[in-house]
């Protein structure tokens, strides 16, 4: 099974207060830490919704404004049509993801129980998705976990999830030099 890793990146930070995929952490930006994460357990990896140095980045669907899922929509679009089996998602602000995620998420459709922009899904749900967008008008993760039936799986680490300054300070806090990709 070949698999795609989607960073989620569309996001206006407005509880951070600036664009916190840059915010540092042990002087590399929050999104340094996530793509060093997902690239090894995956066959290649973009980037949803930004771009971002030599990423490639792939544009949301069926058109941007849709939140998270318009960037899972475009990386099962762009699996499909690159020949990716599976698509594996992390956001921009969860710079602790940890290893062996395709293993312990499979077999997709799947999230991490508590994290759902952590999932493991089918490239094969790329239309369903877009149609589900356009006709339903619900962009919630769990209307969609819902309607393709999405395990969530227990993974029994607790991964961090940076929204305001206040988050990347107990972060950086408690990580210490593990911080350190
Ligand atoms: N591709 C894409 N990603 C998005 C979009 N909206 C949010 N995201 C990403 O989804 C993840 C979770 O979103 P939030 O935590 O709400 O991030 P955010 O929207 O930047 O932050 P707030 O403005 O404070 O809600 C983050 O990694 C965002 O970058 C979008 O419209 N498109």
């Amino acid at each position: 099974m070949k698999v795609l890793g989607a960073i989620l990146a569309g996001g206006a930070s407005r509880r951070f207060g600036s664009d916190k995929a840059e915010a540092l952490i042990a002087g590399e930006p929050m999104l340094f830490h996530v793509a060093h994460r997902l690239s090894p357990q995956t066959d290649g990896l973009v980037i949803c919704g930004r771009s971002w140095g030599s990423l490639r980045t792939v544009a949301d669907r069926p058109r941007p404004g849709m939140g998270p899922l318009g960037g899972l929509a475009g990386a099962l679009r762009h699996a499909g049509d690159h020949g990716f089996d599976l698509v594996l998602t992390a956001a921009c602000d969860m710079p602790d993801i940890p290893p062996g995620l395709v293993e312990r998420l499979g077999p997709a459709p799947s999230v991490v129980k508590g994290q759902q922009l952590v999932g493991l899904w089918p490239a094969s749900l790329a239309a369903e998705l877009e149609a589900h967008l356009d006709e339903t008008g619900d962009y919630s993760v769990r209307a969609w976990m819902g309607r393709t039936g999405a395990r969530q799986v227990e993974i029994g680490e607790v991964m961090s999830n940076i929204n305001t300054s206040a988050d990347l300070d107990a972060f950086t806090r408690r990580a210490g030099p593990r911080s350190s990709p």
